[in-house]
């Protein structure tokens, strides 16, 4: 179809209003200059949006501006630099499709035509105003003959083109809608990567984050194969707002919501989602996958992922990541925080102290220099815990299922038991496998020493509270810390357990991991992960899937192919590739026992048949094209 593309200039082309740059240069030393080009924004949008006549907001700019010829060619650099970020990233469309963009603008051939050129728009496809300088090159009005120049002159200028073809208008005002609403132009679409316009978007055909999408509607030659504001992201249970900062800015579209969802609404609510991000409460199941018809990654915003059915994930295609250590630290510092306040009692003097009684004593109140520490798991967070308990005068003893080196001068137990028998305090560190269900029940609670303490800050099925309960009523155990729980809310509210009202107890809701540094943590590193893997196709670090570490595909086209590990697969994906004769300028394979992933770059042209006949493939499970 003939078509001819009419592009709006400031706002649009640039990320800027080309008068306001040019009043922070004018204007550069004069003490008002904050409040005139506030003045002069205001101005600038009250015309774009069709408030004022466009000829008297025209006006009024140019003479606050105070401008001179000697002003643009710095105006014209600092416009270079503020093209919009998808307009640079596409210069292709504008080489391929030059005869049919024009540029139609309320704004100034002086700087406008400069700019576009390096797009390859002409200037007689550049319909705008012009300067009038005096004798001395000051900026003293524009040709107010020029249709442009005059309110809703778009209009006027588009029509005596007399353009053939269906012509599509993509601007950020509503001073670029009125060809549309007058008929002459047959779509319009509002341009909103620098700005939103309200007006302009409410009357728009098509809502246009960025040139990606635009080109992806016309299906026009593209820098991505698939626009990212497609590509939508939730984020549940209150994930660190940086991770909507670092996911938006790369184009996504991110919902957050505060709480996590129960099955039946995250089955309704995964449909059109390609990318789930969650902490320890949302249960990822089978149902929920098979709901996820999109789905391509779950980042786990925390270290728990048992919340997710893994394997299910895989064999669905579905890779899942993690933050192994972001919050590791944060645990520890609670766990040594709490072995202090309970071992000095802390707690109960201070309830006493709340309720009105002074209760100076020592009894039941002792340090933890030289005392017994058991640590049951000794991964990153047991071991970390071993460091620090140890540089506090500790004895560290540990056991782990696997065989761990002993840090610093920790003792290596042989069992579960030997660890209980000889600990003043235990801390549970083991990992969120279900087989640690009861691991400390009441056998095990009385395998610890009479007056000792236990601290949970791994998983709430690990301890059996009925029998923790007792042993704390019976004073077997002098205290606990918990701060995780079988059953724990999915948002914050009422909660009850039964361990609720017991003496030197320390209860927390789940905060093990929750400080500010490792949220933060947190919200960079999965987000470049979820990044990582949807611009690239790399999954190093994911917790479910093979492992893959990509180079940066430059100039090529990537498929990713993600299968079921049959024999003979490797062999069709590749004859395949041969019969249609790609050029094959790299291959990377990774599989395990049940999913093979392979990634191929080629040469940027090529029969697009191939992508059908990979698809259909026997034993695919997901096939996409990167570029
Ligand atoms: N309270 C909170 O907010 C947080 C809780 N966690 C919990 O802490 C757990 C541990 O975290 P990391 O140290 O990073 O995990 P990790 O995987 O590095 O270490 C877990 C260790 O436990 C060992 N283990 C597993 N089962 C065992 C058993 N039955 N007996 C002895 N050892 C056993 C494993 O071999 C491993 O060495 C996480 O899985 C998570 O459940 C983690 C972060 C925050
Ligand atoms: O990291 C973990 O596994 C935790 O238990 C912390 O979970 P959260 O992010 O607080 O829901």
């Amino acid at each position: 179809m003939d078509r001819k593309y009419i592009f709006d200039f400031d706002s649009t082309l640039t990320r800027v209003e080309a008068l306001d740059v040019l009043a922070e240069i004018t204007l550069k030393n004069r003490p008002d200059r904050e409040e005139v080009i506030r003045k002069i924004q205001e101005i600038t949008n009250l015309g774009i949006d069709g408030d004022i006549s466009f000829t008297e907001s025209l006006e009024q700019r140019i003479k606050m501006l105070n401008a001179h010829r000697d002003d643009l060619p710095e105006l014209i650099r600092q416009l270079r630099d503020k093209i919009s970020k998808s307009i640079t990233s596409n210069k292709e469309f504008f080489e391929k499709h030059a005869d049919q963009i024009y540029v139609i603008s309320a704004g100034f051939k002086e700087f406008i035509i400069p700019i576009v050129s390096e797009y390859n728009i002409p200037e007689e496809r550049v319909y705008a105003n012009t300067f009038e300088f005096d004798q001395e090159g000051n900026i003293i009005g524009f040709d107010a003959s020029n249709l442009l120049a005059q309110h809703n002159g778009k209009i006027e200028c588009l029509r005596s083109l007399d353009l053939e073809g269906q012509l599509q208008v993509i601007g950020d005002g509503y001073s670029d809608y009125v060809m549309r609403e007058a008929g002459i132009a047959h779509k319009f679409f509002a341009y909103t990567e620098n700005v939103h316009r309200d007006k302009a978007a409410r009357h728009a055909d098509h809502i246009t984050p960025n040139l990606d999408e635009f080109l992806f509607i016309n299906d026009l030659p593209r820098n991505l194969s698939y626009p990212k504001n497609r590509i939508k992201i939730l984020l549940l249970e209150n994930v660190h707002p940086a991770a909507f900062e670092n996911l938006s800015e790369d184009g996504f579209t991110v919902e957050l919501i505060s709480h996590s969802l129960p099955e039946a609404e995250l089955i309704e609510k995964i449909k059109g989602v390609h990318v789930l991000g969650i902490r320890s409460k949302t249960q990822v199941t089978p149902k929920v996958l098979d709901a996820a018809k999109k789905l391509m990654v779950v980042g786990a915003f925390c270290i728990g992922t048992t919340q997710i059915d893994l394997d299910y994930a895989r064999k669905k295609g579905v890779v899942v990541f993690n933050a192994p250590y972001s919050n590791t630290r944060s645990v520890v510092e609670l766990a040594l925080g709490e072995i202090i306040m309970l071992m000095r009692s802390v707690f109960p003097r201070s309830s006493e102290i709340h309720r009105g009684i002074w209760n100076k004593t020592a009894a039941n109140s002792r340090e933890i220099r030289g005392k017994n520490l058991g640590i049951v798991g000794y991964g990153n967070i047991g071991k970390q815990l071993s460091v620090l308990a140890e540089a506090m005068g500790m004895r560290v003893y540990y056991y782990d299922i696997d065989d761990k080196l002993a840090l610093g001068n920790a003792t290596r137990c042989g069992s579960l038991e030997d660890l209980l028998n000889v600990s003043d305090v235990v801390s549970l560190h083991v990992d969120d496998n279900p087989h640690n269900r009861n691991l400390i029940g009441e056998r095990e609670l009385h395998q610890m020493r009479k007056g000792s303490y236990l601290i949970n800050l791994s998983r709430g099925f690990v301890v059996d509270i009925p029998a923790l309960k007792a042993a704390l009523e019976s004073g077997w155990l002098a205290g606990a810390a918990v701060d995780v729980y079988p059953e724990e809310p999915r948002s914050n509210g009422k909660f009850e357990t039964g361990l609720q009202g017991l003496e030197n107890l320390i209860l927390t809701p789940h905060i093990g991991g929750s400080t500010e540094e490792a949220q933060r943590d947190i919200a960079d590193f999965v987000p470049n992960k979820i990044m990582d893997y949807i611009n690239s196709g790399s999954t190093v670090d994911a917790v479910n899937f093979p492992n893959i570490r990509l180079p940066k595909q430059q100039n090529a086209h990537r498929f990713l192919h993600i299968h079921e590990n049959t024999p003979g697969i490797m062999a069709h994906i590749n004859e395949i590739l041969a019969a249609y004769d790609m050029n094959i300028t790299g291959q990377y394979l990774s599989t395990d026992s049940d999913v093979g992933y392979v990634i191929t770059d080629l040469d940027k042209e090529y029969n697009k048949e191939v992508v059908k006949a990979l698809k259909a493939v026997e034993h695919t499970i997901k096939f996409r094209v990167l570029y």
